[in-house]
């Protein structure tokens, strides 16, 4: 098992210097797996692996409201290292912020009801709603506690293992801001899209400029890579999401790429649609998540040989106990070839009532099965 080192310790992230030079990256393997190049075992972390299933979490986000510790730097970045220095079989570290984020710097206010997850108590209703947005905003200025937390967050994990940065994806954005929270249906954000098509593409493409401005400030700011989310995109029929979701989700990639150049890898999580990956074979995507309802092995025949795929085990399989999780996890490491181009994941994130220990077992699992199954494989 690969030792963390030197992340810093709890109380000890106030005390960094952010102007120095980042620290050499001691562990490179899910840029390697994004680079199609050949592994000794697969890497792997997880979605929301900072969150309320663990108890370090709970404790200190106790004192602090949801969004407080997303904008203060210390506390997001001392969120984002809990996993890091609980597992040190975690191959990345993933900023810790939200994809809500993008809807408030275009002046939407958003709150984190406990229990009930984010609420806009004015989301966008009809398209005369579209003048109520900021126009020309400056992401540098209004989104600077992310990339200060990603700067600080670089310096304290010192090199131990990469950092991704992210965002939301323009339609699963656009949902959030007319439903104006989580919803069974999107009938709401569905409706925009039948009623009110054009005023729909001026929100995705408002939504679209945003996000490239982001993406490249958090990649200047130190993400190493960058994630984007999509996790309404099952909620769409193929041509709504070949119409309304993934020009603006390829447009995305292919501005941040154009930014950015090609040593940031793209992923990109059509949460629900694996029937889109064919549509993103020629993206400027690097790699592409998806969820435990596509098998590993469709998931390779649809998004093509020259993807990195990522995840996909079912969250709920950590409810199981240990040889049943390691019985789970040979089957999906088999299914994908755990030696190119394949990062281990959930195919979504933790549950909050999760156990921590239970997260342990499948990383061991990636680790031991994965290592036995790239050296037989040479
Ligand atoms: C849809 C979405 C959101 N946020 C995000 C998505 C895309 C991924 C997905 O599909 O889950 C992305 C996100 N949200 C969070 C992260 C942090 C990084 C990580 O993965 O560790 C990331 C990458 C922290 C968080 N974001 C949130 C929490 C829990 C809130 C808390 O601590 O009180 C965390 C740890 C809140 C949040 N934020 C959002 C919802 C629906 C909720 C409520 C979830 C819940 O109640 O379980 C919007």
């Amino acid at each position: 098992m690969a030792s963390v080192g030197r992340v810093a310790e709890p109380g000890a992230v106030e005390g960094i210097d952010v102007r120095r030079p980042f620290p050499p990256l001691r562990n490179d393997l899910v840029l390697r797996a994004a680079r199609g190049e050949r592994l000794e075992r697969s890497p792997v972390w997880i979605m929301r692996q900072a969150g309320r299933y663990l108890p370090e979490y709970r404790s200190g986000r106790a004192a602090h409201d949801f969004f407080t510790v997303v904008r203060t730097p210390a506390l997001a970045c001392e969120v984002t290292l809990q996993p890091i220095r609980r597992y040190p079989q975690l191959d990345a570290s993933i900023i810790f912020s939200d994809i809500l984020v993008v809807p408030q710097a275009l002046g939407m206010e958003v709150q984190m009801v406990p229990g009930k997850g984010p609420v806009f108590p004015e989301p966008l209703v009809t398209p005369d709603d579209l003048a109520r947005l900021a126009v020309d905003v400056d992401v540098d200025e209004a989104l600077a506690y992310v990339m200060d937390a990603i700067t600080l967050t670089r310096h304290a994990l010192d090199g131990a293992v990469p950092l991704y940065g992210f965002a939301g994806a323009p339609w699963t954005l656009m949902a959030y801001m007319i439903e104006g929270g989580g919803s069974k249906t999107l009938s709401k954000a569905k409706r925009w899209l039948y009623r009110y098509p054009d005023a729909s593409h001026r929100l995705l493409q408002r939504i679209t400029d945003l996000c490239v401005d982001f993406l490249v400030a958090q990649v200047k700011a130190g993400a190493q890579l960058l994630q984007v989310f999509d996790s309404w995109a099952g909620e769409l029929s193929p041509a709504q999401y070949q119409q309304f979701a993934l020009p603006y989700a390829t447009q995305l990639a292919a501005r941040v790429r154009a930014a950015v150049g090609s040593d940031v890898p793209l992923c990109y999580f059509p949460k629900g649609a694996a029937s889109a990956l064919p549509w993103l074979r020629s993206s400027a995507y690097d790699c592409l998540q998806v969820d435990w309802t596509v098998t590993p092995q469709d998931a390779r025949v649809l998004a093509g040989p020259e993807k990195t795929l990522q995840g996909n085990a079912d969250p709920c399989v950590l409810y199981a106990d240990e040889p049943a999780i390691r019985a789970v996890t040979q089957t999906m490491l088999e299914g994908f070839g755990p030696a190119s181009r394949y990062i281990a994941n959930l195919g979504h994130g933790m549950y909050p009532d999760h156990d921590p220990e239970h997260l342990g077992y499948y990383l061991n699992a990636v680790h031991t099965l994965s290592t036995e199954m790239c050296r037989s494989a040479l």
